[in-house]
């Protein structure tokens, strides 16, 4: 691989742009990635926000759902935000009964998780392996209720207000070469998160 790895973007719905846009600053060619023969090209992918639901229903549609199975499988790179997040996890309690995992993290997620009280919210984050606070936007965000032995937190956020303001609940981990966060990176100009995913990718080379 050049030092320029080649990232795609799952194209289905979500700020597709905006992460094809961030993984060039960060140092990537970026694609986006609709279809199976496009998947098998790329060295890492980017899985955007949106509404997992109807996400695992493209994925489907789209014959894209098997194919992504066994490259994640396989040790594909892969950073969900959001949604993104939800596909990659074991598991999704409040999911609906169609909902498709993808695997890839060793994490119990729960959709929608800081409710009906907060729609959106903005927080800055301790993030680990990011010297200075991550400022983050949360969007109908999920927040990772179980995370297994092989999985790093890289941040939690607390005193969100409407919700259980005492626990600090995880919304960034990590696991080997996949990354995932509950909130948007690519909506704010920092650049950060997908640096450290671009270099994810390039040492799983
Ligand atoms: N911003 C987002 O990606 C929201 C995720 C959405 N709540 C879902 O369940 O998929």
């Amino acid at each position: 691989m050049s030092s320029e790895p080649l990232i795609g973007v799952l194209a289905m719905q979500g700020a597709v742009r905006e992460h094809v846009a961030m993984l060039a600053e960060a140092g990537a060619r970026a694609v986006p990635v609709r279809r199976a023969a496009e998947l098998s090209e790329v060295d890492g992918l980017v899985l955007p926000g949106g509404e997992s639901t109807t996400m695992s229903r493209l994925l489907e549609s789209f014959e894209l759902l098997e194919p992504l199975r066994a490259r994640i499988a396989d040790g594909l790179p892969a950073f969900g935000s959001c949604a993104g997040m939800i596909l990659l996890a074991r598991q999704t309690l409040d999911g609906r009964p169609d909902q498709q995992q993808l695997g890839g993290l060793d994490v119990v997620v729960r959709r929608n998780a800081f409710g009906r009280q907060v729609d959106s919210f903005e927080a800055d984050l301790d993030f680990g392996g990011i010297d200075d606070a991550v400022h983050a936007v949360f969007i109908r965000a999920p927040w990772v209720e179980k995370a297994g032995d092989g999985v790093e937190v890289l941040a939690t956020v607390s005193g969100v207000p409407g919700v259980d303001t005492g626990t600090a609940r995880i919304v960034a981990v990590r696991q080997g070469a996949v990354l995932a966060t509950a909130f948007h990176p690519e909506l704010t100009p920092d650049v950060r998160v997908h640096r450290l995913f671009v270099d994810l990718v390039r040492k799983a080379a």
